[in-house]
């Protein structure tokens, strides 16, 4: 356990998809994960860097940022880059043994099947829901579609399985399956819908409202910057690319906005926003407290219109979220600071407060913290987690289209916690010098992981352009150098571990020899 390597380990290729659901997958990646052989990466090559010598971290990241060659220029050809991806999952690190998970740590179960007598009397078709397929449900997960599958799969750790066999077919589905309805989303506070496919699955929709070039204005506050359907993309390739799995999958796909919102639509309120542009486009602004207004429409081109959509998770009927503030919220005015802006101990009392005081709740916080500066989000007011889980589960990452709005300028006030708390999980921090190696290069995966997208591929224009992918190595960096600048802090002055030990378990798990 203690061995460092970065040498990847064999691993038996997953089963084929098509035959095992995301609970068979969990528990057959258990039997196919070879034992002992976890170890923590070696140090990033770049292990040697003097940061105590004053100079400006950021300044020489940018400067080596600027320098490297294959990355930035986006030489390296696309079957390179996604071998490099197929590398760095089939790393021991996103392989990671983990424990049976119970019965009562699924999200959902499913109920016996329903005798077909009663079955047939429960069913009825309404007159707006003669577009959906006649599904028929049973307990056999073959024939689950994969939104369901999706469901099915949410545990009390993560969203979906690493290597999920569904994924395909659920990226899949939301990429291309017919859409039948199209309404807004009530609450939050831009435009967005809620669409819904044949076979009952449903999609939370953004459109496109910059271009992928346009850097956010200097001027404008965090609170006051649009929405990035491409942001929410990258943001479930990065999550994942990160090892978390905690951002519902996000598509790309190009919408014509007549035959498939303005056509089919049954929001009154919706369908009145449509008007054609002088030049032709057809476009539309809906109801919604930000920038729903003529000179905030967006347009197709002149139809087709470039959008985001993600799976929507469970009903909340059944399976109820709690809504948590976040304790480093920022103060959403022009003037006023925040409580952890000025306090210097801030993290002594949030680690003192549940849930931040027991399980791994403050860990998790900075896994969010990471992924935030990464993309440089810093519209991270709340964040949810499932009900039935209580304290003990992870933290969804919903929301993320404030991302990727600036690749110049770097936000180091998004990594406050993480400077502050100085606690960071075992795992979480071996991934990251991972990403950090050239063999494993973050913006290398990412850009491979994009491509695979919809609108990444094909010669258009990339989902982040260059700059935004060297931008994420930059801050990558930064972030190894925040940890390594807790880490000598405490052993010269004392005080809690930086790392938080979370593979323990694994000591438990891994048999010795004979
Ligand atoms: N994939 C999803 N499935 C189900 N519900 C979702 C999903 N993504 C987001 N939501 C819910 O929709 C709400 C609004 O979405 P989102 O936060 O993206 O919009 P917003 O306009 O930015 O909201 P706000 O202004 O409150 O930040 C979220 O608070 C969340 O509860
Ligand atoms: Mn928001």
């Amino acid at each position: 356990l203690a061995s460092l390597s970065v040498n990847r380990a064999p691993c038996d290729p997953p089963p084929p998809p098509e035959t095992l659901s995301p609970r068979d997958e969990a528990r057959t990646r258990r039997r196919h994960t070879p034992a002992g052989i976890i170890g923590p990466v070696g140090p990033p090559a770049e292990a040697a860097r003097g940061d105590s010598s004053g100079v400006d971290a950021n300044a020489e990241a940018k400067g080596r940022a600027r320098t490297a060659p294959a990355s930035i220029s986006g030489a390296e050809p696309l079957e390179s880059a996604l071998s490099k991806l197929e590398a760095l999952f089939d790393h021991p690190l996103y392989n990671m043994p983990s424990p049976p998970v119970p019965e009562e740590d699924w999200l959902l179960k499913v109920r016996p099947k329903i005798k077909a007598a009663e079955l047939s009397s429960q069913i009825w078709v309404s007159a707006s829901q003669e577009g959906y397929e006649d599904v028929q449900w049973n307990s056999s997960s073959s024939s689950h579609p994969p939104w369901l599958r999706f469901h099915l799969g949410v545990s009390r750790w993560q969203l979906y399985p690493h290597r999920d066999p569904n994924m395909e077919a659920l990226t899949q589905q939301l990429a291309t399956s017919r859409i039948v309805s199209a309404v807004q989303k009530s609450g939050g506070t831009q435009l967005k819908l809620v669409m819904s496919f044949p076979n009952y699955g449903q999609a939370m929709f953004k459109p496109m409202k910059q271009e992928r070039d346009d850097e956010t204005n200097y001027n404008l506050y965090y609170f006051s910057d649009f929405e990035r359907h491409n942001a929410e993309i990258a943001a479930f390739h990065l999550d994942r690319i990160l090892g978390y799995r905690r951002v519902p999958p996000v598509v790309g796909r190009l919408v014509d906005v007549v035959k498939e919102i303005k056509d089919i639509t049954t929001d009154r309120k919706l369908a009145q926003t449509f008007f054609t542009s002088p030049v032709g486009s057809v476009c539309f602004y809906g109801q919604c407290s930000y920038y729903c207004s003529t000179e905030h429409a967006v347009c197709g081109r002149p139809r087709a219109l470039e959008a985001s959509l993600a799976v929507m998770l469970p009903d909340l009927s059944l399976a109820t979220r709690r809504s948590w503030r976040s304790p480093w919220r920022r103060s959403y005015s022009r003037s006023k600071l925040a409580k952890w802006e000025t306090q210097s101990d801030y993290c002594s009392s949030v680690k003192k407060t549940s849930p931040y005081n027991k399980g791994t709740r403050l860990v998790d916080f900075i896994d969010m913290v990471i992924l935030d500066f990464l993309m440089s989000n810093m519209d991270r007011h709340h964040y949810e987690t499932f009900e039935k889980f209580g304290n003990n589960t992870f933290m969804l990452h919903l929301d993320n289209g404030r991302g990727f709005g600036r690749h110049s300028k770097d936000e180091p006030s998004i990594l406050a916690p993480l400077e502050q708390c100085c606690r960071i999980r075992h795992s979480t921090w071996l991934r990251l010098r991972l990403l950090s190696l050239p063999q494993y290069r973050l913006s290398d995966a990412m850009r491979a992981s994009l491509s695979r997208d919809p609108l990444g591929g094909g010669g258009a224009a990339p989902l982040l352009s260059e700059r935004h992918l060297a931008a994420l190595d930059r801050r990558l960096e930064t972030v190894l150098e925040a940890v390594s600048r807790c880490q000598r802090r405490q052993s010269e002055d004392g005080g809690d571990e930086v790392i938080f030990d979370d593979t323990a378990y694994l000591k438990d798990m891994v048999a010795p020899a004979g």
